[in-house]
């Protein structure tokens, strides 16, 4: 007999109708021998709805209260599903976040995470035979007031999309054989079919792009589920809740063993990775144009150039500067293509003229890992960690599963000393075995609720970058797509650099505020606020051993004369920031240049739901 957990999204139980379908498919589930937990969002938009009153009643309201007016959304769904079991003769039973014991962390209303599950209830219900409903996206912080020897038990949620995470949380804690995420889509999709109408769906995703994707916009799966599935090694499938085909397989590697106490919060690096075969190639000024990635990148990918990290920096008048990395024997040929390719990106008769700049005896030391997702303080206590002994950071690279730093090669050993013994990890080769067939792009996604904070002017020494992330990590804010500038500017004596990344826009505000701080005590710091922008990103394991991806992607922003603002990289991910109005049609553009569509239309609406 296995255990299987079932979660179904608020789509899936948003009528009378479709509860009495899902309990059929509970029901089905359980005659074929299996032992079944289910997991339930609140009904259709009830959250929203729930959102909005409270809005209605204040502009600011308290969070411990929404969690309380939250968590009901979820309370009226598993009661009903339960009585739908039991009216078709299934022993079923409804239980809360409280019930099932899923203990949270205190002080984080609305965002918590899960401590641990205490499954034994769960367990001595199942034994008896029954289904068991659990509400998702909610738990219990239990406070420690040291007058009181009962522990104040206050209702808490996960965040919005949180049941997912629920759902992979118990599989993880009953160690159940699998756990499936039944949704309004057949699977997880290449692109949001609402956005790019013939996204074609995929029979398997890794984890680890899965974790892109969900984190870079593709809502399907929320990204602390798939963050438990890969580190406990939990089967995860997602399928359509309205026929019987077999969705998509999220593939996780072999985990590391963990225990399942502090389940969101220990270790969230698995390994410290380092690569001393890398060589930088920097262009400076070149001009701020549709086409001037693209043009650069095709002329490296047409000579058969793998390039590792890419990044744009924020521009500064009408000119970006972009730098790569290359393995250290391919320097000399990457800056001899550039050399060649300046004169047709440069603008004539600019006073500063574009320039190509390399640099040797550089390394990538990289922190990887899933718990990095939403945990702020992570990047910051890296950069804090190299800071302390005197490691100054060239280049940064972020992704979901990984933090890499570009340092000079004498600082490699040291660096990733320090890191072993900051994140209590070992050294890790990094290399993940790829199939060749493993396409470039598996998926693409666009995130339009994003805000971009540039920062002017920051001092090139050890311990500024750390600065800026430890503050917003203290306050909570997390940030991604983290890029410096190449550009040195002397300033007061000293060189400054330029830094840019992503926040959400709830946090933009909050966070400028914070950093016109920092900045302040910088000579001539600025920090500068873009709420008008898209993210759009393409992932894929693929993409390290096919050169011209980057080129392939930029050169399908061009020919939509769209300007892209900053690129950033990683080893399984470009994202482009672009302006906001940009973003489907970016979206779209790139979906097709990659062959991802099917033809075919797949759309939410044209699947018969039952009413
Ligand atoms: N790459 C993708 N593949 C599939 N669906 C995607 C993708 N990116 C975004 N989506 C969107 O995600 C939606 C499914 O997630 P959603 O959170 O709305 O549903 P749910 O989990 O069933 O509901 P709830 O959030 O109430 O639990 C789809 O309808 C689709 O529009
Ligand atoms: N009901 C919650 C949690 C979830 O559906 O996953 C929300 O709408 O965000």
């Amino acid at each position: 007999m296995a255990l299987i957990v079932q979660k179904y999204g608020g789509t899936s139980v948003g009528t009378v109708e479709r509860i009495q379908s899902v309990a059929e498919r509970v029901r089905k589930t359980v005659k074929e021998n299996n032992s079944v937990v289910v997991v339930v969002s609140a009904m259709g938009k009830t959250t929203d709805g729930l959102v909005k009153l409270a809005y209605d009643i204040s502009p600011n309201p308290c969070q411990r209260e929404m969690d309380m007016l939250l968590s009901t959304g979820e309370q009226v769904s598993i009661a009903l599903l339960s009585m739908a079991l039991q009216e078709i003769a299934q022993p079923a039973i409804s239980l809360t976040g409280a019930q099932v014991g899923i203990v949270t962390e205190c002080d984080r209303h609305m965002r918590a995470r899960i401590l641990q599950i205490k499954p034994d209830r769960i367990q001595r219900h199942l034994g008896e035979g029954r289904v068991v409903i659990v509400a998702g996206f909610q738990g219990v912080a239990l406070s420690n007031d040291e007058d009181s020897e009962i522990p104040d038990v206050e209702i808490t949620t996960l965040g919005r999309g949180g049941s997912d995470t629920s759902a992979v949380a118990l599989a993880a804690a009953l160690k159940a054989d699998r756990c499936e995420i039944y949704t309004d889509v057949p699977g997880i999709l290449t692109a949001d079919p609402r956005l790019v109408p013939d996204a074609q769906l995929m029979s398997e995703i890794t984890s680890d792009e899965m974790l892109e994707l969900a984190s870079l916009g593709a809502k399907v799966l929320h990204p602390r589920a798939v963050e438990i599935a890969r580190n406990y090694g939990i089967p995860l499938v997602v399928k359509s809740s309205w026929e019987d085909a077999p969705g998509t397989t999220v593939i996780s590697p072999v985990p590391f063993p963990r225990p399942l106490e502090g389940l969101e919060l220990v270790h969230p690096v698995d390994a410290v990775e380092f690569d001393t075969d890398q060589a930088k190639v920097s262009l400076l000024r070149v001009p701020d144009r549709p086409g001037v990635a693209a043009q650069l990148f095709e002329c490296i990918g047409s000579q058969d150039l793998d390039v590792d990290l890419i990044v744009q920096s924020i521009h500064e008048g009408n000119s970006n500067d972009i730098a790569f990395t290359v393995a250290a024997n391919y320097l000399q040929r990457a800056a001899s293509i550039s050399e060649a390719a300046l004169p047709a990106l440069s603008t004539s008769n600019s006073p500063n003229p574009a320039e190509v700049m390399t640099e040797d005896n550089i390394a990538k030391v990289s922190i990887a890992g899933a718990g990095t997702i939403g945990r702020p303080g992570v990047a910051a206590q890296m950069f804090t960690a190299l800071a302390e002994e005197g490691v100054n950071i060239q280049m940064i690279s972020t992704s979901e599963v990984k933090v890499s730093c570009v340092v000079k090669a004498k600082d490699c050993d040291r660096a990733v000393e320090i890191l072993c013994r900051t994140f209590q990890v070992e050294v890790h080769s990094g290399q993940c075995a790829i199939s060749a067939d493993t396409p470039p792009v598996r998926g693409v996604a666009l995130d339009l609720k994003q805000a971009r904070l540039a920062l002017r002017n920051i001092p090139d020494r050890p311990g500024s970058a750390a600065r800026v992330f430890q503050l917003l990590a203290d306050r909570g804010v997390s940030v991604d797509t983290i890029i410096q500038s190449q550009r040195c500017r002397a300033i007061g004596g000293a060189t400054a650099r330029d830094l840019a990344f992503t926040v959400s826009q709830e946090d933009a505000q909050n966070a400028k505020t914070l950093l016109e701080e920092v900045v302040s005590e910088w000579p001539q710091g600025e920090v500068m606020l873009d709420e008008e922008v898209a993210k759009v990103s393409a992932v894929g394991m693929g993409m390290v051993h096919h050169p011209g991806t980057a080129a392939k992607m930029f050169r399908a922003l061009s020919e939509r004369g769209i300007n892209i603002q900053t690129i950033a990289t990683s080893e399984i991910k470009i994202s482009c920031i672009v302006d906001r109005e940009s973003g489907i049609e970016a979206l779209q553009a790139i979906h097709a240049a990659f062959g991802l569509g099917s033809g075919e239309k797949i759309t939410s609406d044209v699947y018969t739901k039952p009413k």
